[in-house]
Parts: structure tokens; C-alpha cells; sequence
């Protein structure tokens, strides 16, 4: 895969914090750091907009990337993504910020540097429509939302 054109927006970023970076050699997503000035405070129910310090331009529609919730911080404080998931498209070129939600019952401190959230790189295809009247059969059908039962 070509180099994602980065931009880097804080600099603390590449010093203070690193880059954004697989933790293994099997990760499938990069964790991104939480570039606030000093504590930031989520109050159960709250939801704030947390800047990553940095921008990327995909720049390729046949990608995209997604922010998704950090397993940990979500299973065991609460902290998810106010919008469930992060798209990024490919011509997005501004900073790339997430929507932490606390959805649980504490109080979460988010410190600078915190790793709050992770980038994920997927493939993506642009669809064409083709307006028809009616389906080529299939097995299924419309049959859809628990149809075919639970076992
Ligand atoms: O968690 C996120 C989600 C989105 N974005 C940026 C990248 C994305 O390309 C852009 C627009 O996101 P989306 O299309 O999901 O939001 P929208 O509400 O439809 O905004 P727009 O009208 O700008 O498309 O915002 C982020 O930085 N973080
Ligand atoms: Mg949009």
C-alpha cells in the first residue's frame, strides 16, 4: 500500500507522543492519542470532540478509514465513540478528531497523550446503481431481521 500523506497539527505529536503506530506486527489498527492541553474530564452521559493532532489525506477512494472504540476502554470505563464509528474518506484533509461518549456511570479523565481510540484501514468500493423493477429470485428473498430463527 502507497504511504499515507500525514500531516502532523500538534507538535507534541513525534516528540511528547508517538506517531501513530501498529503495536505489533498482526495489529490491524494504529491507536490514536488524545491531544488535549491537560485533564479533560468525561462526566457520565457526556460526549466531548477530541482532537488527535494530526490529518491525514487518504487520498485514494478505493480506501477509507475508520475510527473504532478501544476494547478495553470501552468493555471496562465506558468509553465509546459518540458516533459508534468513525468513517474517514479519502479526500478528507482536516484534522481527525474523535467523539468520546461516556456511556457508562464514573467519571473518566482523559490525560494528554491518553490513547483513546483506533485508526483502521479498509478497503472500499464505489457502487453504481442499476434501477430495476424486480430481483433475480433468491433463497432468502425479503425475508431479513431474525427470519431464518435463532438456532
Ligand atoms: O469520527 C470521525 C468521523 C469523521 N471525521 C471526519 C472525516 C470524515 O471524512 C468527515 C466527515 O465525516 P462524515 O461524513 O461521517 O460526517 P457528516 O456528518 O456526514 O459530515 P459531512 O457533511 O462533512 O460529510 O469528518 C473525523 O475526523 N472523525
Ligand atoms: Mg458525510
Amino acid at each position: 500500500m502507497k504511504p499515507i500523506d500525514v500531516k502532523i497539527l500538534d507538535s507534541r505529536i513525534g516528540s511528547d507522543f508517538p506517531l501513530p503506530a501498529y503495536a505489533t506486527e498482526g495489529s490491524a489498527g494504529l491507536d490514536l492519542r488524545a491531544c488535549v492541553d491537560g485533564p479533560l474530564v468525561i462526566g457520565p452521559g457526556e460526549t466531548k470532540l477530541i482532537e488527535t493532532g494530526i490529518a491525514i489525506h487518504i487520498g485514494d477512494p478505493g480506501l477509507a478509514a475508520t475510527i473504532l472504540p478501544r476494547s478495553g476502554l470501552g468493555h471496562k470505563h465506558g468509553i465509546v465513540l459518540g458516533n459508534l464509528v468513525g468513517l474517514i474518506d479519502s479526500d478528507y484533509q482536516g484534522p481527525l478528531m474523535v467523539s468520546c461518549w461516556n456511556r457508562g456511570s464514573d467519571v473518566f479523565t482523559i490525560e494528554p497523550g491518553d490513547r483513546i481510540a483506533q485508526l483502521v484501514f479498509l478497503p472500499v468500493v464505489q457502487a453504481e446503481f442499476n434501477v430495476v423493477n424486480s430481483f433475480d429470485e433468491t433463497e432468502r428473498g425479503e425475508g431479513g431481521f431474525g427470519h431464518s430463527g435463532k438456532q
